[in-house]
């Protein structure tokens, strides 16, 4: 390795002015990048990182640090303490991080970038933490920030310094760049590529290498979706950004008064001063930055609340509860969604110009009050602004009922979607389009209504105040009272005026619809902010590999896995529970078969079990915690259930991507080999072979379509592949013939470290 070729990377602190040395540093263009490959610096004596590491037993201190400075607001609570198992692999560690920063109050997200992109990637993603495993012990950067190509990383002692992103790619990259660049160093020798020449050629070689190498083992922090809306928009700045955004608006309007004054005098006093046309023109050549300004603002409130209130509303769907959905019905939560599309636009558009206009009526009254009929033609603008406020609260009612019919629609379209070929099959062809024209009709009754009020507002009210404004300098016109100049004042305030009214009419009912979408879709924000109780600091196998949990289980065989004393739960308008007082002890390895009468039960059991229902009375306790203890999804990851068929869904997605939901995702190559082999041994090679994609076609209602018995096989695979230390098993054998359930059998006996089986006697 040539010393020409090292750039010399080195931390500064933050803020402090480049170095000559750092103004000789290449400029970050991939092409110019002189440096051999991200890390290849093997003659470099001094780490330009050191004094940024956090060491691994102080990486919950670099979590809370992190999360702190960056403004998300972390709990008060002590930083956890990672265990060495926890350092053990990428995975340990990724679930460490993940509990760590759910019992901190934030959310660690791994992010994964390609070898050729990581610079871009690492620009990104701040506030990060990069775990630097180059040999010897962990060590960890927190990255706090971005500041231009450079990034802004927190020390021990909470003091920020900056380093170039090709220093933390660099570091991160080492590893694997060692693994090819002595066989490039041999290739570039043999070539006898000039020295000058060198770190060029070696780049190129590296990124034609690795460029497709994924590296992860970077963790980007941010407020989880359910945390409250303020704070989630604070950690946006959407607040501050819309409070610049009203304050370029007042300056913009403020500048357009003047320049009409300055101009409007002139001509009124019949001699053009060139001074004050100079100052005119000054004035208007500010408004346009300012215009600039509020586009660039508006843009950017406009992209961060709407990825806000996607964000939180697809987590809110997650959250809801199954029994939620089910008993108000698909159809309904997707109107609601589709509702949202409405707070985003128009609650954000309609809130700023509805102030904007207040703003605007406001100096408009003053400049109406200076006119010719003075203090009586701002109390006429005042009272047309009420009759406008009045009109909107009756378009609020008439757009409440309209959304109604609208959401009963969709509801009723979604239903007869959902069960067409039933109807199809069994319904009178005579009662196919029962109800449909009345409903129809009501619809448009409804959107009459709506259109009136909408030209209501936005169309006679600003230009009907054009009649009344003109009409209001009537009486000092008939009274011969009031010089030319009053009179222009008070035509300019009509003027004004008018155009307030329009932005305030728009505004308003702009308001009116986003608070009706907001009555729709507040269920799906406060489901997502249902997150329960924060995690305890971190069960003590969360950093254990797999196998090694097995091994332990080995050690600890017959140990009690869930435990459940007098169970009872009734289902919602039920008079009667459908598992009353259960008690049973599920040990290590135990294979348990359920059976019962149908309705008796079972599958409520199994929910139970599983985490999917709650229990309404009784213990139930999985490794000698409870649900609220160990949290529900927690719970959900270490008993894996595979529900009855009609509650079970093959996703639209690949038949991979189906079978390995319950894990992380992209996949590794041994995940999807595990999940082909557990195929094979559930008799599903076949249909393997016969799919043009293997396990890359593409599934579910628009895909390859699977047979009842190839689902059922796909469900208990999902389960199995979830690695659980319990696999619940609903009726899963049900659709199966003798020889394939004996076989799928085989497998779920094998594979299973725990099993209960529900089936019919
Ligand atoms: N979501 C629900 N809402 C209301 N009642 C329900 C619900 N799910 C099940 N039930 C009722 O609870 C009782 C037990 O149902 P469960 O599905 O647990 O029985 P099961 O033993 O699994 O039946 P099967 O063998 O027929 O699947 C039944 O009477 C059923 O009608």
């Amino acid at each position: 390795m040539t010393a020409e070729a090292q750039p010399g990377w080195e931390a500064r602190p933050d803020g402090e002015e480049a170095q000559p040395g750092w103004g000789a540093r290449p400029q970050p263009g991939w092409g110019a990048r002189p440096q051999p490959g991200w890390g290849a610096r093997p003659d470099q004596a001094v780490d330009p990182l050191g004094a940024l590491e956090w060491p691994a037993e102080r990486l919950g201190d670099a979590l809370e640090a992190l999360a702190t400075q960056s403004g998300l607001g972390p709990r008060a609570v002590a930083a956890p303490v990672p265990a060495a198992g926890h350092l053990r692999s990428a995975d340990a560690l990724g679930a460490w991080i993940d509990q760590a920063a759910a019992y901190l109050g934030v959310e660690a997200e791994p992010i994964a970038a390609r070898y050729d992109e990581i610079g871009e990637a690492l620009l990104r993603v701040a506030p990060a933490l990069v775990w630097l495993r180059d040999g010897g012990a962990p060590r960890f950067l927190a990255v706090l920030g971005r500041r231009g190509r450079d990034l802004a990383a927190l020390r021990a002692d909470r003091s920020t310094a900056r380093v170039p992103v090709e220093a933390i790619a660099g570091r991160i990259c080492r590893p694997i760049e060692a693994q090819v660049l002595p066989e490039i160093e041999r290739v570039l020798a043999r070539a006898a590529v000039r020295p000058r020449r060198r770190a060029r050629a070696r780049r190129a070689l590296l990124d034609e290498r690795l460029g497709p190498v994924i590296i992860d083992g970077i963790w980007s922090l941010r407020l989880p979706p359910g945390a409250a809306l303020a704070r989630q928009a604070q950690a946006a700045r959407i607040p501050r950004r819309l409070l610049g955004l009203l304050a370029a608006h007042a300056a913009a309007y403020t500048l357009w008064i003047l320049v009409w004054m300055t101009v409007g005098r002139s001509i009124l006093d019949d001699h053009l001063d060139e001074g004050w046309l100079v100052a005119g023109a000054l004035l208007l050549a500010t408004v346009v930055p300012l215009r600039q300004l509020m586009a660039w603002l508006s843009g950017l409130v406009a992209i961060d609340s709407s990825a806000l209130v996607k964000q939180r509303l697809l987590s809110g769907a997650l959250a809801l509860d199954a029994e939620e959905v089910r008993s108000e019905g698909a159809g309904r939560f997707l109107g609601r969604v589709i509702e949202s599309e409405a707070i985003e636009g128009l609650a954000m558009g309609g809130g700023v110009a509805a102030v904007a206009s207040a703003f605007e009526l406001a100096a408009a009254a003053a400049v109406l009050a200076q006119g010719a009929a003075g203090a009586i033609h701002a109390l006429l603008l005042a009272a047309w602004a009420a009759l406008v406020l009045a009109l909107c609260v009756r378009f609020y009612r008439r757009r409440a009922r309209w959304t109604a019919a609208r959401l009963a629609m969709t509801h009723d379209l979604i239903e007869r979607l959902v069960g067409h070929r039933t109807r199809l099959a069994q319904e009178r062809h005579g009662r196919w389009h029962h109800g449909e024209d009345e409903a129809l009709a009501q619809y448009l009754l409804r959107s009459r209504d709506i259109d009136r009020s909408q030209i209501e507002i936005g169309a006679l009210m600003p230009r009907g105040w054009l009649i009344a404004g003109i009409a209001g300098l009537l009486p000092p016109f008939l009274a011969g009272t009031g010089s030319a100049g009053a009179y222009a004042v008070a035509l300019g305030g009509v003027l004004l005026a008018s155009r307030a009214l329009q932005g305030l009419s728009g505004g308003l009912s702009s308001l009116a619809s986003a608070a009706i979408a907001w009555e729709q879709v507040s269920t799906l924000f406060q489901a997502a902010a249902r997150g329960g109780p924060p995690p305890p600091p971190l069960p003590p196998d969360a950093g254990r590999s797999p196998a090694r949990a097995r091994g332990q289980e080995a050690a600890e065989a017959r140990a009690v896995v869930l435990e459940a004393h007098e169970l009872s739960f009734r289902h919602k308008g039920r008079a009667r529970p459908a598992v009353a007082d259960v008690s049973v002890r599920i040990a290590a390895g135990d294979r348990i078969l359920l059976e019962g009468p149908s309705g008796g039960g079972k599958s409520t059991l199994s929910a139970l079990l599983s985490g999917l229902r709650a229990p309404d009375v009784g213990l139930l306790l999985l490794n000698g915690l409870d649900r609220h203890m160990l949290g529900a999804a927690a719970w959900r990851r270490r008993v894996a259930a595979a529900p009855q068929f009609h509650e079970n869904h093959v996703l639209a997605g690949t038949f991979a991507y189906n079978l390995l939901m319950g894990r992380r995702w992209p996949p590794r190559p041994d995940d999807l080999a595990e999940a082909e082999e557990i195929c094979h041994e559930l008799g599903l090679g076949e249909l393997l072979g016969r799919m043009p994609g293997g396990l890359e076609q593409v599934v579910g209602e628009t895909g390859w379509q699977l047979s009842h018995g190839e689902r059922s096989r796909l469900y208990m695979a999902r389960a199995l592949l979830q690695d659980a230390e319990v696999v619940v098993l609903d009726e899963s054998f049900a659709a199966l013939d003798p020889e394939t359930l004996e076989r799928a059998l085989r497998c779920v006996l094998r594979r299973a470290r725990t099993l209960v089986v529900i089936a019919h006697p």
